[in-house]
């Protein structure tokens, strides 16, 4: 019988992983190992190679094709080529590494309340388990840096604003390759540019994107094989950017057989993980990724998930390029906020609460979504 979701008080209940000799079993994740790991490294050449995406190799329609074979076949990828400058990568890194050693009392303040999207503390899915995971998390709207920060460091201050710059740096570099990832799936979609620069819905998607950051620290775990950096999931918006360290620790599921594919993490490279409204989005034809972190025993390691999704009050709807002629779209339209409370209220975190917004076909009583990847 599965146990009982942690209680509230539970879950948001300091923990000091840096004095942890061993996993308590708070922290200890029973199934981790239910589907083998598999180095995408150790196997190059097979189908366990996670595809890379390389922007600036001149030849756009040669990367519109690698992006569509890896958003139909992954729902991720490795992004390089990208042009965003080196350092940024460096700076976040310290400035996350400076935000978590911070005294608890100076996290706690800015802890995220119950209901509230933004604050240190646990991602909201976590609520879901009866079971902690090895990592501590800050989610906020990059649109509001300045103001969630001084929950932090209340009167401002030179590494307040030290912090803030290079958020916001981080932001600019993010949201202007959001952009043009955009519009580079759709070029993988068969929109051509004319009907991009001429069609009102992809120009809205482009301009009205709205961005979450969350920074997460896996400290070294003295177990790491027992314990879990972040459960599976699929992330529910469009898609996301994800910076990381020189360390791999993001995994996705592969199947028949199913094992998990370790993503390497070579210096300047971004993770593009795809979401569930982007699954909606292409008619099913580009999947969300079924994804985790695992930790290690050998030291820390940080990732920035740059979250890319509509609005709060935009209707999500299958594009027209995406819908085969004559086929009605598969899915009914939908906005972030209420798919987050339709996935809410399923038992899976995958793209399975697709399926609820599934249009059934003529003389079909609904379905669900297939998984590919
Ligand atoms: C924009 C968002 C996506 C996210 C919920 C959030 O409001 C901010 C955190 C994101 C995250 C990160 C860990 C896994 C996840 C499922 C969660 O609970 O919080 C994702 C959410 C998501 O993509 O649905
Ligand atoms: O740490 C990572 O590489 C993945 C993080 C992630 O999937 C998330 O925060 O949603
Ligand atoms: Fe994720």
């Amino acid at each position: 019988m599965p146990s009982p979701p942690i209680s509230p008080a539970a879950a948001t209940a300091y923990f000091e992983f840096r004095s942890a000799e061993h996993v308590p079993e708070t922290h200890e994740w029973p199934g981790l190992h239910d589907h083998p790991s598999v180095d995408a490294v150790a196997v190059a050449g097979r189908d366990d190679e996670v595809p890379v995406v390389d922007l600036g190799c001149g030849d756009p329609a040669a990367v519109a094709r690698a992006l569509a074979r890896a958003a139909e076949e992954w729902g991720a990828f490795l992004l390089v080529g990208h042009g965003v400058p080196e350092g940024v990568a460096a700076r976040m890194e310290e400035q996350i590494a400076r935000l978590f050693a911070l005294p608890a009392a100076d996290k706690d303040r800015a802890a995220r309340r119950p209901g509230e999207m933004n604050g240190y503390g646990r991602p909201p899915y976590a609520l879901r388990f009866s079971r902690l995971m090895w990592s501590e998390g800050y989610t906020f709207a990059a649109a509001t840096i300045r103001d969630e920060f001084r929950r932090v460091w209340l009167d401002g201050g030179d590494d307040y604003l030290r912090f803030c710059e290079v958020m916001e740096e981080h932001h600019r570099e993010m949201m202007a390759l959001g952009k043009r990832l955009v519009d580079v799936f759709f070029r993988a979609l068969g929109v051509t540019d004319e009907q991009i620069a001429a069609g009102e819905t992809e120009r809205e998607i482009r301009e009205t994107l709205t961005a979450t950051m969350h920074l997460n620290l896996y400290p070294k775990c003295p177990e790491p094989e027992r314990a879990i950096g972040l459960a599976a999931h699929t992330d529910s918006g469009f898609f996301t950017l994800i910076m990381q360290s020189p360390v791999p620790g993001l995994q996705l599921l592969r199947r028949d057989p199913e094992r998990w594919v370790t993503v390497p993490a070579p210096p300047g490279a971004f993770a593009v993980v795809l979401g569930d409204l982007f699954q909606l989005l292409t008619n099913g034809r580009f999947r969300s990724a079924f994804h985790r972190a695992v930790v290690n025993g050998d030291g820390d390691r940080i990732s920035v998930p740059y979250f890319l999704g509509p609005p709060g009050g935009m209707q999500v709807a299958p594009l027209a390029a995406a819908v085969p002629p004559g086929r009605k779209p598969a899915f009914r339209p939908v906005t972030w906020p209420e798919y987050m409370r339709v996935k809410g209220k399923a038992s899976g975190l995958d793209a399975s609460a697709l399926a609820m917004l599934q249009v059934p076909e003529e003389g079909e009583e609904g379905g669900v979504v297939p998984p590919k990847n």
